[in-house]
């Protein structure tokens, strides 16, 4: 039986024995564990384990899921469970079914190497790329748009690049650059295809497109699935509902969210989606939790004041199942470094003398850049750390390098990894590059070998070239022996190119990357899952998002999170960075409401995430900027100086200074006459 304790309302989830169950529910009130108790409860009662799929946001709380379903159930009959994100699960079901999907030889790119693919593309389609005045980026924005939210062309220029209006100027505008992108895309959807190339959206839509349009399929996949459970409905944008459509007829759907959690509508997600649900999939009830676990009563005030300012009738009020608590606290801080000095001396002072753990705080911030200054007080401090959120361990550039001779043995059609391996040998410019590599693609895939390139490729650069590819073919089947091999050498070469940093920064990656090979069986799982979940944790530290190791000596340690990687975090105390004017709702999306209100969402996300203590920063400069603004005559409109804190009342929260309370001082009701003399006798 499972360790975990539930309460009605949850048991009644768990236990549900209709067909498909939305569990729709504030934040706190256990969803992520009632999806805990669902899968245990199916297991214990016959469902093979592996016939239940876990679909989560991150990789991280995949894991962390699936780890406490196993350590609530005796033996080993959880182990063939599985949770992944939504990418990595038709990653795997692509390897799992190669012939179904037809699509396992396929190589999947990140979005450096996107950008990459569309600036070719650009180039091959010049006549008409020329008259464009769009970044090959925005044109990448663009398709993803339109394919994540199933629109088309037209309505993702209207809605990226004309805010959504909708007038003659506008429409003929539109005409205009349509047939262009066009031409573009499907130029860049050509060389995807020639060159064998997923990108992530390609992994939903292949996935979906053959699920929704063959029965076959559909009934292949009934015999692999009874269930599929869904963490963060709300999230889920319609290519993602379209992928999950067909499984109304596959298995049962288990899926849990909170509309007042939404953050990801630059995703597509639309929030209210998750209402038309019943309407959506046959068979289907919803079900509600009411009663928060996580927070003390007087977080919960002032986030459910935060809802309550919004235009948006959410019918939230989260109520404490454990009762009151210490108030909130907003510090007014002069800097980012007064900031964070404040937050290494609360910590440093709770561990030493209140018994607190390192893994007792979470701090949240809009951006991983904005925290630069923290993590240097932090190092310096030494209070142990790691990060979720920002750039991905396998994206890295020095670790890119060595992948890419990875990728061409796995996919030698791939032609980035060919330019990226061969112009990575000092003395190959791009020019050599592609007429090396014009040769490599006239020859079968069977004739490249290390012998061929040295043949093609003259001097020592031909001879380093065939050293790379040999250390990696000799050990196709061993991966990790792969890594090592070519590291050993790569080694002088990469320290060659990035002398500056080598040392402190890029080096220590190199154990990393051996230590996560040895859990792949091929290049390709590797090269594939790597790039699509694994997270770096910095501060000398790395950690893989996945609990597939860690590599931290310390087990105990401060998490520094974006916003939008902390969804289902929680900590005993939480900072919430920066909640300052211009920053909550961040200046971008003033003139938006719809952008305005998933804001809120965002700063409620964060502040649900604290169970005893709430301390909220911002920057005292920023708030007498806003006020002198708001107070001038020439104030613009209401929208514009939108502050969500604006009108927060006083008794919410308690409000102090580092250095020291911060209370104004109260002045005499009302003004005197100036009291001026000339101070002195003239006598
Ligand atoms: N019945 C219960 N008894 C005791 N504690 C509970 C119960 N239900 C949930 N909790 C606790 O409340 C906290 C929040 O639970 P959980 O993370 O599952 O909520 P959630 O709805 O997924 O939250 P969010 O959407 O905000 O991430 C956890 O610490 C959990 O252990």
């Amino acid at each position: 039986m499972s360790l975990e304790v539930y309460n009605e309302e949850q048991k009644e989830a768990i236990n549900f024995d209709g067909k498909h169950l939305l569990l729709l529910a504030g934040a706190g009130t256990g969803k992520t564990k009632t999806i805990v108790g669902r899968a245990a409860y199916l297991i214990e009662n016959g469902t093979p384990p592996e016939k239940i799929q876990i679909l989560t946001f991150t990789k991280r709380s995949a894991s962390e899921i699936v780890e406490r379903v196993k350590a609530g159930i005796s033996g080993r009959s959880a182990q063939a469970l599985n949770g992944s994100t939504f990418h990595s699960w038709c990653n795997q079901l692509i390897t799992l079914f190669p012939n179904l999907f037809g699509a396992s030889s396929y190589t999947v790119i990140d979005a450096d190497d996107q950008l990459g693919l569309m600036k070719m593309a650009c180039g091959n389609a010049k006549a008409v790329y020329g008259k464009l005045r769009i970044k090959p980026q925005k044109i990448l924005d663009l398709f993803s748009f339109a394919r994540n939210t199933r629109t088309n062309l037209t309505e993702a220029i209207r809605v990226l690049l004309h805010k959504g209006k909708d007038d003659e100027e506008t429409n003929e505008e539109i005409e205009e650059l349509r047939p262009i992108l066009e031409i573009v895309i499907k130029e860049f959807q050509k060389l995807k295809i020639q060159q064998k190339y997923l990108d992530y959206d390609d992994l939903l839509l292949v996935v979906g497109n053959r699920l929704n349009k063959d029965e076959n399929a559909r009934r292949i996949l009934s015999n692999a699935y009874d269930y599929i459970l869904v963490d963060e409905m709300q999230d889920t944008n319609p290519l993602q509902w379209f992928l999950l459509a067909p499984f109304e007829n596959i298995c049962k759907l288990f899926c849990v969210g909170d509309d007042a959690q939404s953050i990801y509508s630059f995703r597509g997600a639309d929030f209210k989606n998750v209402h038309s649900f019943t309407d959506r999939v046959r068979n289907s009830e919803i079900k509600k939790l009411n009663k928060n676990y996580r927070s003390t009563q007087e977080i919960l005030d002032l986030s459910n004041w935060l809802l309550e300012q919004s235009p948006i009738v959410y019918n939230k009020k989260l109520n404490a199942h454990r009762g009151p608590g210490k108030k909130p606290t907003i510090v007014n801080v002069s800097n980012q470094f007064e900031e964070a000095n404040y937050i290494a001396d609360k910590i440093l002072t709770d561990f030493g003398e209140n018994g607190k753990s390192f893994s007792d705080f979470l701090i949240l911030s809009r951006s991983q850049y904005y925290t630069k200054p923290l993590q240097a007080v932090f190092l310096q401090k030494k209070i142990p750390y790691e990060t979720y959120g920002g750039r991905k361990f396998l994206e890295a550039a020095h670790i890119k390098d060595v992948l890419a001779v990875l990728r061409v043995i796995n996919n030698p059609l791939d032609q980035i990894a060919w330019m990226r391996y061969l112009t990575f040998v000092h003395g190959i410019g791009e020019v050599r590059a592609s007429n090396y590599l014009r040769e490599i693609l006239s020859v079968g895939p069977d004739q490249i070998n290390g012998e061929f390139l040295e043949s093609i490729i003259p001097g020592l650069e031909g001879q380093t070239i065939k050293k790379y590819y040999e250390a990696v073919s000799e050990n196709k089947h061993n991966v990790k022996a792969a890594v090592k091999d070519l590291y050993k050498e790569m080694e002088l070469d990469l320290a060659l190119k990035y002398a500056k940093d080598w040392q402190e920064k890029r080096k220590g990656d190199f154990p990393v990357l051996e230590m996560l090979a040895e859990h792949y069986s091929t290049l390709g799982e590797f090269i594939t899952e790597g790039i699509l979940d694994n997270s770096v944790g910095l501060g000398g530290n790395h950690l893989l998002e996945g609990s597939k190791i860690q590599t931290t000596q310390h087990q105990d340690h401060v998490i520094i999170s974006t916003v939008h990687s902390a969804k289902g975090l929680e900590a005993d105390v939480c900072f919430v960075l920066n909640v300052s004017p211009k920053t909550y709702p961040s200046s971008y999306s003033l003139g938006n409401s719809e952008e305005i209100e998933e804001e809120r969402r965002v700063l409620y996300v964060a502040l649900t995430r604290a169970k005893n203590e709430l301390i909220i920063t911002r920057t005292t400069d920023s708030l007498n900027a806003y006020k002198a603004s708001t107070d001038s005559p020439f104030a613009s409109n209401e929208e514009e100086s939108a502050y969500f804190f604006e009108n927060l009342p006083e008794e919410l929260v308690k409000q102090e200074s580092p250095l020291g309370q911060f209370k104004k001082p109260i002045d005499a009701t009302s003004r005197n006459e100036i009291d001026l003399d000339f101070g002195f006798d003239f006598s």
